[in-house]
């Protein structure tokens, strides 16, 4: 890996919902190897660029290029097999399935086999539910979910469940990981630990990460560059020390405050 290469590049990206401008000229870049975070106060449009990002709304003026190819266009599941694999702010687990096949449908999207394979239950078919069953093993082991395999995936606690759709995320072997609010309603110390995990996920996995995210410590902790929206628009990147000086960030967030 060479650690330099650009796996994400949106430049003048505009998003426009009637009559909000909700992003604006937009340029965001995340480096292969790094934690890459994007933040910024309440409505400052991260979501919104996460969901351009993964194909879930169209930009209006811009380009996207992802894994090194012009995605702008391109679907959400071209862009989830090629590589560039989300998580959601609120909790996207199916309760009534069991929790290995929770992750087991992550797989999924990498492990292929036809329906007629499915359904005629071919050598196929068995090698490749096989393969989905060994990989989501391994991730629910990697996030630390080593028991309860077989309950209803709604009956593990919340911060489990979190780590449910880390592990299901991961089980689709992406290139880059994107995360859209991970630390929304764990407590400090399952977000201490989740900073933990997504340090191991870039270190031990090699899967670069861009993360959105309100918790200041977990991403002034974990993140290699920043970049800051502010009703819409880029106001600042850089390292994480050079963002907690820039003064118009600091103005941003305690506008937010105020
Ligand atoms: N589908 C939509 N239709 C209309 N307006 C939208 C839509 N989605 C987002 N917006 C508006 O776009 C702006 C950016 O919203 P977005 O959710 O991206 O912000 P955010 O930075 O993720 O906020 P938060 O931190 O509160 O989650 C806001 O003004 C929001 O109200």
């Amino acid at each position: 890996m060479s650690g330099h290469d650009v796996l994400l590049h949106c430049q003048g990206v505009h998003v426009r919902f009637g009559g909000v401008m909700a992003l604006t000229d937009v340029d965001f870049q995340v480096l292969e190897g790094t934690i890459t975070a994007l933040i910024g106060p309440n409505g400052a449009g991260k979501t919104t660029l996460l969901n351009v990002v993964s194909g879930m709304v169209p930009c209006s003026e811009g380009r996207v290029e992802l894994l090194g190819r012009d995605m702008t266009r391109a679907p959400a599941w071209e862009r989830s097999r090629a590589g560039a694999v989300r998580t959601f702010q609120n909790l996207e687990v199916f309760t009534t399935m069991n929790v290995l096949e929770n992750v087991m449908t992550g797989a999924h999207r990498v492990v292929r086999y036809g329906p007629i394979s499915a359904l005629l239950k071919t050598p196929a078919y068995f090698r490749g539910e096989h393969r989905c069953r060994e990989l989501a093993e391994e991730k629910l082991t990697f996030v630390g979910i080593d028991s309860d395999w077989n309950l209803p995936a709604g009956e593990l606690p919340y911060g489990k469940q979190r780590l449910l759709e880390l592990a299901r995320a991961l089980a689709a072997q992406p290139r880059l990981l994107l995360l859209d609010e991970p630390a929304a309603g764990l407590n400090t110390t399952e977000t201490r630990a989740l900073a933990e995990l997504i340090r191991r996920i870039r270190d031990e996995l090699g899967i670069t990460v861009a993360i959105v995210e309100h918790d200041m410590d977990l991403i002034m902790g974990v993140s290699n560059a920043i970049t800051v929206l502010h009703f819409g628009q880029v106001i600042a990147s850089g390292t994480p020390s050079e963002i907690q000086k820039n003064p118009e960030v600091v103005a941003a967030y305690l506008g937010e405050e105020a």
